[in-house]
């Protein structure tokens, strides 16, 4: 356990600080090899302060040196925000007895800074038991996961499993939609408002690189410029308007889920999930939502995505809260 702990740590550095954010990562061969190359030249890799490294372009499409600098400290469980500004962006509700669920409360707090990210303790899948995991008989995580880039057409920037659970799967797939329309007040069924839930499985040293959720660049209201002229971002519905994350499983070290535009970190946490819009009110991208998953340095994590489309929220108006 020592040996493997002592890996995955190192992994972690080495993937975040050497290998940077260009690609497919795992567990490779070659970079078991570098481990011990990257702990003798520790001092080399030691990140310079994010003030040197020139002005934020918090609009900027591709990452910048900024960001993956953000991200690798947030990644360490660095805090830019203080205790105060990260409580503002929470905010808990309670789903027992009542259904649907009440407008999830933050007291008398100001609303969030853009980008407003939301953490919203739930009654949210489980792993095991009577939740998703008794599903995976009928949807088994196999699928290597991949992403669709702005640049770089279909790429592997992540390592996990993936399954897609359409709402007929399973009543707890059902009962998931409906709690995102609830406390959204968007419409979240499947190829009406929204996409079947993504449920990622990332084992150790298991991430996904910064990134945003959007698949086309929105530069100006209404109009799309499709990544590389494909049509994919030309969806019926729209692109993905908002990301509701919820988290499946407590990881035992690792796995932050990091905004580094918005300085800030999420420690997954069975049983809370993660709201963002990740366009604007006028329909363009919001670059502010730049986020990525940290390796995961021991245990598994286990997370599900419902992502809600733009064309049918046209006349629905978001739960007050968010
Ligand atoms: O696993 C995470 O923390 C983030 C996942 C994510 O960003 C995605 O699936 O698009
Ligand atoms: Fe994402």
């Amino acid at each position: 356990m020592d040996l493997l702990l002592h890996i995955s740590t190192s992994l972690h550095d080495l993937l975040l600080t050497r290998r940077g954010f260009t690609g497919q990562t795992g567990i490779f061969p070659e970079q078991l090899s570098q481990i011990s190359l990257m702990q003798q030249k520790e001092s080399d890799v030691t990140p310079p302060d994010l003030e040197k490294l020139g002005k934020d372009d918090p609009m900027s499409a591709s990452t910048t040196p900024r960001d993956e600098l953000a991200f690798s400290k947030l990644c360490r469980g660095h805090r830019f925000l203080t205790p105060l500004e990260e409580s503002r962006l929470k905010c808990r509700t309670d789903t027992r007895g009542t259904y649907p669920p009440p407008c999830p409360r933050r007291g008398a707090q100001p609303r969030p800074a853009h980008p407003r990210l939301q953490g919203c303790p739930l009654a949210t899948p489980d792993r095991g038991g009577q939740g998703l995991g008794a599903t995976h008989g009928e949807a088994p995580l196999e699928q290597a996961a991949t992403a669709i880039g702005l640049n770089s057409g279909t790429i592997s920037v992540r390592s996990s499993h993936t399954a897609w659970l359409r709402d007929d799967t399973h009543a707890t797939v059902r009962s998931v939609s409906a709690k995102v329309a609830a406390l959204t007040g968007l419409d979240v069924e499947d190829d009406a408002g929204g996409e079947a839930l993504q449920v990622n499985l990332y084992g150790a040293a298991g991430h996904y690189i910064p990134h945003h959720d959007f698949v086309g660049a929105h530069y100006k209201a209404w109009e799309m410029q499709p990544p590389d002229g494909r049509t994919l971002a030309l969806h019926p519905l729209g692109d993905r308007i908002a990301t509701f994350m919820f988290y499946m499983n407590d990881v035992e070290e690792g796995g932050r889920t990091v905004f580094p535009r918005a300085r800030v970190g999420v420690e997954p946490r069975k049983g809370s999930a993660v709201f963002w819009w990740n366009l604007l009110p006028t329909g363009m991208s919001d670059f502010r939502t730049l986020h990525g998953a940290c390796p995961v340095i021991r245990g598994t994590k286990w997370v599900s995505n419902k992502w809600i489309k733009h064309h049918p929220q046209l006349h629905r108006r978001p739960c007050p809260v968010i």
